[in-house]
């Protein structure tokens, strides 16, 4: 493809995204999205090269909802009109993304970790419960078309300690709006799921909001449990910056905050933000070693 478009130039954008879906959009050819959704599928032909995994946001025009994909979901891209895609050959050279009217800004992530958040007794019961319940994980899903995104084991059932964490956190939630800088809000629901992340297993980045089932999730915790002492390593939780591109654009940062998860402490932060889980290494492989969570999201009302 040629271009002899202007950087400021308005470029008319058809993006088709895995699982069929498609979207088409309006930016200045310089857009800072455009170049880097233009990067991701460059890169495509260049297996040798790394992909940066990015999460990108797009939001709709007209205020309509938000739209969350990972690069390597982008299928293809049409521009009216054409612009160049960058060159990665024969020499990779580093990408120079054209000049910007506006520097990114990068927004560090907040989170609010509490230590010890059940005592030593629900601790040891919840430990208890999923051992006896081994048998009910399922291995877990994900909607975005990609098997190797997430490798967990996750459990459903377990009202008991589902409804000793809502309440729980429920007597604090003024403590984490404010914490968070989140505006209080009205909540709906409070979901629950226990999952179990044993030797290899991980979940890639991604955000808790992203599509129309998920969109009132507004504050994601997790709370964490092992064996003692503790019978693997790795398993952190990374928590990306976020970085500001314009008023109505942002994309994940590359910066990030790593937090480990430590017995019997529970994490929070706003659901919108860029996470993952990093590579779990649990030598025995045995499933009662796992790196346990009893996680969920906090809803607010449409
Ligand atoms: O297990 C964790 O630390 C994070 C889990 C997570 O991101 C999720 O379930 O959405
Ligand atoms: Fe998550």
């Amino acid at each position: 493809m040629t271009s002899n478009i202007t950087e400021t130039q308005t470029v008319h954008v058809m993006l088709l995204i895995a699982g069929g879906h498609q979207c088409e959009l309006s930016m200045p050819a310089d857009a800072p999205l455009l170049q880097d959704m233009l990067e991701a599928i460059a890169l495509r032909s260049h297996p040798e090269r790394s992909q940066p995994n990015k999460l990108f946001q797009i939001p709709m025009e007209d205020g309509g909802p938000t739209l969350y994909f990972p690069s390597r979901s982008i299928v293809a891209i049409a521009t009216d009109p054409p612009v160049s895609l960058p060159d990665f050959s024969p020499e990779p050279e580093p990408i120079q993304p054209l000049q910007t009217a506006t520097t990114p800004i990068i927004i560090e992530s907040k989170s609010l970790k509490i230590q010890n958040f059940l005592s030593e007794e629900e601790n040891q019961r919840i430990l208890n419960y999923v051992i006896d319940n081994r048998g009910a994980f399922e291995d877990s899903q994900i909607g975005i078309d990609d098997p190797n995104y997430r490798r967990s084991k996750i459990f459903y059932y377990f009202h008991e300690f589902g409804d000793l964490i809502k309440e729980r956190i429920k007597q604090i939630l003024p403590q984490i709006t404010e914490h968070l800088a989140i505006p209080t809000f009205e909540v709906s629901e409070i979901e629950a799921q226990i999952t179990a992340h044993n030797d290899g297993h991980y979940y890639k980045a991604h955000n808790d909001n992203g599509d129309g089932v998920t969109a009132t999730r507004t504050i994601s915790y997790i709370y964490y449990f092992h064996r003692e002492p503790k019978p693997f390593i790795g398993g952190e939780l990374r928590m990306y910056d976020t970085l500001k591109l314009s008023d109505t654009l942002y994309s994940m940062a590359e910066s990030y905050t790593d937090i480990p998860p430590t017995n019997n402490s529970i994490v929070f932060f706003a659901s919108g933000c860029c996470h993952e889980v990093r590579p779990v290494n649990c030598p025995s492989k045995n499933f009662l070693d796992s790196r346990f969570t009893l996680n969920g999201w906090i809803r607010r009302t449409e």
